[in-house]
């Protein structure tokens, strides 16, 4: 059983040790909670002696059953207390452990995992569920367990005493729990429904948080307003269903339990009447009743939070189900050429957005790859880091194939700069420092300089030391590229990954940048995606995109003298640079 309940719920070594304690404490206490009845039966029994003038009838003091009580409630004591500090030490303990545990998991999922799940819903596994978790195993799991094997023990004594009473006593429980076993179905079709409404509440609240400048830019706070409203309610309306139906379930279940309270009574009179027991088994089997049902029930009620807590394991499963990106944690290679060779992959599984492409990007060259819009650049550059593997091809650094390297060992050699900059919640030093676990403080700002940062953390209040708010709603998108170069040039990794770092930026502040990337790309392998074809003139090799597939190759000047897909794109460029906005090009609605 209590293998299964390792594996059923997912549990560490240790986890499991004080899962297992934590239940046997249980069924201590739930066994010392019987010692008044056992008591209370002496008593009651010597009483009715002495009343009824037996010869055994000897009146004890009630100084010895004084002693008794006290011993008993030591005894239930210390198993209480052992219990509660046994599963509530190792609950928080192995909670801890599970939250890691995901998050590790997690860093090493490919990216196309969270694309296709919702950030609120992952933030609420690793939150939430474990919350959920940490509850059962401190309140739920030990108890209900407890209470079954607590039971059965009280169970067998009860039948070895006298098999009738006990019938008696314990017919209603198979049948009790037999209610809320026979409903599981329901109750989980329901609880789902619950969790998922909850979760696309949560997504939906977050969305407009994330979305507020949107949401006020275009008017949208009524609508969002009656959406999360709407959200509200059903996420609402389920769970009154959910909870409706457990709860009248365990009060069914619960008041079915006390008709054995009856049954003793019924079966014990006719068995005094009839000789087949005496007053003192009578007067055990009813003390008996008043209190065995009390844990039976509670731990109906965990039946209930049990069936939901599988909603939960559930979900947790399927993240550890989806394969990590494994590998060797060595990569020893003479150069760090990027070589791509009849690459094919898509993020559906479907529709291919990279189709047999092969290049090759040389250590001590800048490559660009330029072409239209959702010709597949941003894929090429994130397959090259490995954050997603594909369906056919391969693409070698150094002439070792990437999908043999752990991912997290390989992105120890990259540099990657994307046009949407991440930082952290944190000091400038800190963000920067991102680079290089390891990098002192000179070192950081050698590389802030170099990054053309130090005009602009000079002007903030603690200049390294300024906190930047959530993803440095401090800084301006100039401001954010130039420290995210920072990290990079901190970094030092041979190859170097440019997803439009100067897209969105104005002249002074692509100049600023440009600058600082070619202080970073000294002989390393720099692959660069620009839409300003401009910015990539000089590069040593330009590889042209179109519809997933490489079109056109070479630098520069053949490029323009093919007069192919890159002579178009310039010429455009060109025209467009030189367009203004003039009366008649406005539109009429
Ligand atoms: N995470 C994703 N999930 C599903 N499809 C995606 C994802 N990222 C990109 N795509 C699709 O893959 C195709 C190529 O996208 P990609 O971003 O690589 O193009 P791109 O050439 O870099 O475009 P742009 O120049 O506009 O950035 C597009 O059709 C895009 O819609």
């Amino acid at each position: 059983m209590f293998n299964g309940l390792k594996n059923k719920y997912d549990l560490s070594d240790d986890g499991y040790k004080s899962l297992k304690k934590g239940i046997m404490f249980s069924v201590f206490t739930n066994l010392s909670m019987m010692l008044p009845v056992g008591i209370g039966t002496l008593v009651l029994g010597n009483m009715l002696e002495v009343i009824f003038g037996k010869k055994n009838g000897i009146a004890i003091s009630p100084l010895y059953y004084t002693i008794i009580g006290v011993i008993i409630l030591v005894i239930m004591f210390v198993f209480s207390y052992y219990q509660y500090t046994i599963t509530y030490i190792g609950t928080y303990e192995e909670s801890s452990k599970r939250r890691i545990d995901i998050s590790e998991h997690m860093r090493k999922l490919p990216l196309s995992f969270f694309g296709k799940r919702d950030l609120s819903d992952l933030t609420n596994t690793i939150m939430g569920d474990c919350a959920s978790f940490e509850h059962a195993f401190s309140h739920t799991i030990p108890q209900f367990y407890g209470a079954i094997l607590s039971t059965a023990i009280i169970m067998a004594v009860m039948f070895i005493k006298n098999w009738k009473m006990a019938i008696a006593l314990f017919w209603v429980t198979p049948c009790a729990f037999l209610i809320i076993w026979l409903s599981r179905k329901i109750q989980k079709k329901l609880g789902t429904q619950y969790v998922n409404k909850r979760l696309l509440l949560s997504d939906t609240i977050q969305e407009s948080l994330e979305l507020m400048q949107e949401i006020k830019a275009y008017n949208q706070q009524t609508s969002y307003g009656k959406l999360i409203d709407t959200r509200l309610d059903e996420s609402e309306k389920y769970q009154k269903k959910s909870e409706l139906l457990s709860a009248s379930l365990l009060t069914t279940a619960q008041m079915f339990l006390r008709l054995g309270f009856a049954s003793v009574i019924v079966v014990g009179n006719s068995m005094v009447f009839n000789s087949e027991i005496d007053l003192f088994t009578y007067i055990l089997y009813l003390l008996a009743a008043s209190m065995i049902y009390d844990p039976l029930s509670i731990a109906m009620g965990n039946l209930s939070e049990l069936l939901s807590m599988d909603i939960l394991i559930d979900r947790l499963k399927k993240i550890y189900k989806v394969p990590i990106l494994n590998g060797s944690k060595e990569l020893k290679v003479d150069n760090f050429d990027i070589k791509f060779e009849q690459l094919t992959f898509s993020y559906d599984k479907e529709k291919p957005v990279v189709k047999n492409l092969s290049f090759t990007a040389k250590q001590g060259q800048k490559t660009a790859l330029v072409g239209a819009s959702g010709s597949g650049k941003s894929t090429v550059l994130k397959l090259a880091a490995r954050f997603y593997d594909m369906e056919k091809g391969r693409i070698l650094v150094g002439g070792k194939d990437i999908s043999t390297i752990d991912a997290q060992h390989l992105l120890k050699y990259y540099s990657v700069v994307f046009q949407d900059v991440m930082l952290f919640d944190n000091t400038i030093m800190e963000n920067i420092r991102i680079g290089r676990k390891d990098a002192s403080d000179q070192e950081v700002i050698k590389a802030a300089k170099l990054a053309n940062c130090q005009s602009f953390i000079d002007r903030l209040p603690e200049g390294y030391n300024t906190k930047i708010g959530e993803n440095g709603g401090l800084l301006s998108g100039g401001e954010k590229q130039r420290l995210s170069i920072a990290r990079a040039i901190l970094k030092d990794a041979p190859i170097i990954l440019l997803d439009e770092v100067t897209a969105s930026l104005d002249v002074e502040n692509e100049t600023l940048i440009q600058e600082a990337i070619s202080r970073v790309v000294k002989n390393k392998t720099v692959l660069i995606i620009a839409h300003r074809l401009r910015t990539i003139e000089s590069c040593d090799k330009i590889v042209v995109m179109d519809k997933g597939k490489v079109v056109e190759e070479g630098d520069h000047e053949q490029l323009m003298d093919n007069k192919g897909i890159y002579y178009k794109l310039s010429t455009l460029q060109n025209q467009s640079e030189s367009w203004n906005i003039k009366q008649e090009n406005s539109i009429s609605y």
